[in-house]
């Protein structure tokens, strides 16, 4: 499915062994663009570069949120734009690389129907920053019947036996939405049945920011400040766990807004009791999930913004069967392990490896996605 474009100047990536990529992922809660460094060879993480962040301005988050849901218009080219100018702002100092992973922003989803949309032109980027791009991960697996999400879990088997572990892990992801990834790192191929389970748990930051912009003009819950101060009303957890997307067997995932109906159970509600709410729903769908791994994991690792809120960490240790840690506990950066992820698939792409497979997407077979694009002007060595 890679398809390498226009070919002129030297670049290193048809050369054997280990690569360095910069991974660039602007995430479902719309804060910014994270940007990270990975030295690999596609299986084995070598080592871990420099990473940064390039906020959005209230002005280009609003530009962005506009193209949520829509698959076309004015909207998604206006959102689009922001995307790619914020993408090369984020990249331009990233000279030293072999190669760029670029994940683009998600505007809609929706595997089984209209597809997914990442917008952010890869080929664009690939000329402007005089480096292959590798791009459009997802629509591959869709078109072969997968989710094409959570496309980070072959990254976390490599990050699994990266830190040495041997027995079976979760990561949990806690960032607009919340994805969880079971490894089992004794298995060595991450492509082979029984190594990997993955899926998305439900809503996590998203709603809970959705509620602090409109009440409180205010972009999260920090520290969980606001949930701290309220009681958890019992009775709309159980309407939202009535969804029948718990019961249902992964591999499965969400669109940001599929849960939209959630913030209507707290309306009536306070501030405070709204966002411990909202806060334990989040945690309701992690415990709902962990009935889907195939054994209990040692331990439950959380990377992404949601490690950050300890109200939601405490309801998490107190419903979970296992202990639950932030990723720095096993030396890894839980703000940059996304970026991470898609510089890592990056190179799985350029080295013509899969990155998804049955058990993290639900795709027939394993399966590539991801296009290269090369920069004008420029040659494969
Ligand atoms: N100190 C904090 N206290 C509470 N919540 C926080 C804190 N820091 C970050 N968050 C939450 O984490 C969110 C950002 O998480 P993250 O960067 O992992 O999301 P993302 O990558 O955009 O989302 P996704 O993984 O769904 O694509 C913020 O929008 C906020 O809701
Ligand atoms: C379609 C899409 O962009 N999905 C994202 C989103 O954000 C979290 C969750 O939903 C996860 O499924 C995925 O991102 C991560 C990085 C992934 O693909 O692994």
């Amino acid at each position: 499915m890679n398809k390498a474009q226009g070919a002129r100047t030297p670049t290193r990536i048809a050369k054997t062994g280990p690569l360095r990529a910069a991974g660039a992922m602007s995430g479902t809660s719309l804060d910014g663009v994270d940007v990270a460094v990975i030295e690999t060879d596609g299986r084995d993480i070598m080592s871990f570069g420099t990473s940064s962040y390039r906020s959005y301005s209230a002005e280009e988050r609003r530009t962005i949120a506009a193209g949520f849901g829509k698959w076309s218009g004015p909207e998604v080219a206006a959102a689009t734009q922001v995307v790619e100018a914020a993408h090369i702002d984020a990249l331009g100092a990233y000279t030293d690389v072999d190669l760029i992973g670029f994940h683009g922003q998600t505007l809609a989803h929706a595997p089984r129907m209209q597809g997914t949309l990442q917008v952010g032109d890869g080929a664009a980027l690939a000329d402007h920053l005089g480096l292959p791009v590798v791009w459009d991960f997802r629509s591959a697996d869709v078109h072969l019947g997968g989710e094409g999400a959570p496309l980070a879990p072959f990254f976390h088997h490599a990050c699994a036996r990266y830190a040495g572990l041997t027995g079976p892990v979760a990561f949990l992801n806690l960032g607009g939405v919340g994805n969880l990834t079971w490894v089992d790192p004794a298995i060595p191929l991450p492509e082979a049945e029984g190594a990997l389970l993955a899926f998305d748990t439900g809503p996590a930051n998203a709603p809970i920011n959705d509620l602090m912009q409109a009440r409180l003009g205010l972009p999260f819950d920090e520290g969980g400040k606001t949930a701290s101060r309220g009681q958890v009303e019992t009775g709309a957890l159980e309407l939202f766990l009535a969804e029948p997307y718990f019961a249902r067997m992964p591999p499965k995932s969400l669109d940001r807004n599929d849960f939209d109906e959630m913030v209507a159970l707290v309306t009536e509600l306070s501030d405070a009791d709204a966002a411990a709410t909202l806060t334990a729903m989040c945690a309701a769908g992690v415990a709902e999930a962990m009935q889907h791994c195939p054994r209990l994991p040692d331990r439950v690792l959380v990377t992404g913004g949601g490690r950050h809120n300890p109200v939601l960490m405490k309801m998490l240790s107190v419903s979970l069967d296992c202990p639950v840690m932030p990723i720095e506990e096993i030396g890894l950066d839980g703000d940059m392990l996304e970026a991470q992820a898609f510089g890592y698939l990056a190179v799985r792409v350029a080295r013509g490896l899969p990155t998804s497979c049955p058990g993290t997407t639900g795709v027939r077979a394993a399966v590539g996605g991801g296009t290269v694009s090369m920069p004008t002007e420029a040659i494969s060595v």
